[in-house]
């Protein structure tokens, strides 16, 4: 099993992202103790891959500042931020000409001198990512000869052979299957680092998840437990769809069915006579 190096609480103090010159989010204020996991939530378009950037040290805050245990991330150099922290984006696909082995052992860069190459116990932490992720039989093949949700799985092992304190990642479920989903939530589970994903299927955020921010027309709208903030009311005005917490006949734990969506043509401005 990938043990990555003890997790970090990550604070966001009046934290404004922008992206093409905009502000997107402004005035984000939270903290994540450390070892919690906390998902963002929002509608599409809300900021929420901007946010993740921006938590990541990737871009640079427009004002305010993300820390990592009282340390700015925007004052880290490269190297530090990449011992710091692991991102993975909505998208992020394995470079093409890698095989799956390299791929994964580039999130060992960070952690090695220059001019030096993968030690045995590199390939064992990149062994032990690949396992995580089910692609251990796969480690000698191309990642172009991959499927998406293989590559996905393969991007993901990078980011847990970084060995990181902190992971922040942008749709973790993006491209996988029904089982994937679940485990790769297992998985994330089971880390002992920080976790900050973006994440649109609310169900997996009630069962996953420690604490929830709702990010909606530019500001932080909640944050807390998913239990207490996903209340049926605040996923209406949100999300546009109705949001009931059920018990799951088996194992009774606390799912949430969401059912009705507000369709989209009634928010349209009607035609002028
Ligand atoms: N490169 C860019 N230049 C200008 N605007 C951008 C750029 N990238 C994103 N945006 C805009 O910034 C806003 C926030 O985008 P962002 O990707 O952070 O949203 P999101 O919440 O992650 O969305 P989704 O749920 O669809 O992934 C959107 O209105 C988007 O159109």
């Amino acid at each position: 099993m990938v043990k990555p190096h003890s997790a970090v609480a990550v604070r966001a103090s009046g934290l404004t992202c922008a992206v093409g010159g905009r502000d997107v989010v402004t005035d984000i204020d939270f903290c994540v103790p450390s070892g919690a996991r906390l998902a963002i939530v929002g509608p599409n378009g809300a900021g929420k891959t901007t946010l993740l950037r921006t938590l990541a040290g990737i871009a640079r805050p427009a004002r305010g500042s993300v820390a990592f245990d009282g340390v700015d991330v925007a004052s880290m150099r490269t190297r530090r931020r990449a011992l710091s922290v692991a991102y993975v984006g909505q998208e992020d696909q394995p470079s093409g000409d890698l095989t799956v082995t390299e791929a994964v052992g580039l999130g060992r860069t960070p952690h090695r001198g220059p001019w030096s190459v993968a030690d045995r116990s590199d390939r064992s932490i990149i062994d032990d990512a690949l396992t995580a992720v089910g692609m251990l039989a796969y480690a000698d093949r191309a990642c172009t000869d991959l499927s998406g949700g293989e590559r996905h799985r393969v991007t993901i092992a990078r980011a847990l052979a970084q060995c990181v304190p902190a992971l922040v990642l942008d749709e973790p479920t993006n491209h996988l299957d029904a089982a994937w989903r679940l485990r790769l939530m297992d998985l994330i589970d089971s880390l002992p680092c920080t976790v900050v994903a973006a994440v649109h299927d609310l169900d997996l955020v009630l069962r996953h998840f420690d604490l929830v921010a709702v990010v909606c027309d530019g500001t932080l709208r909640s944050f807390g437990a998913p239990v207490e903030v996903l209340s049926p009311e605040l996923v209406h005005d949100v999300f546009a769809v109705r949001g009931d917490v059920v018990g799951h006949p088996v194992t009774d734990l606390p799912h949430l069915l969401l059912t009705e969506a507000t369709p989209f043509a009634a928010s349209l401005p009607k035609e002028s006579p």
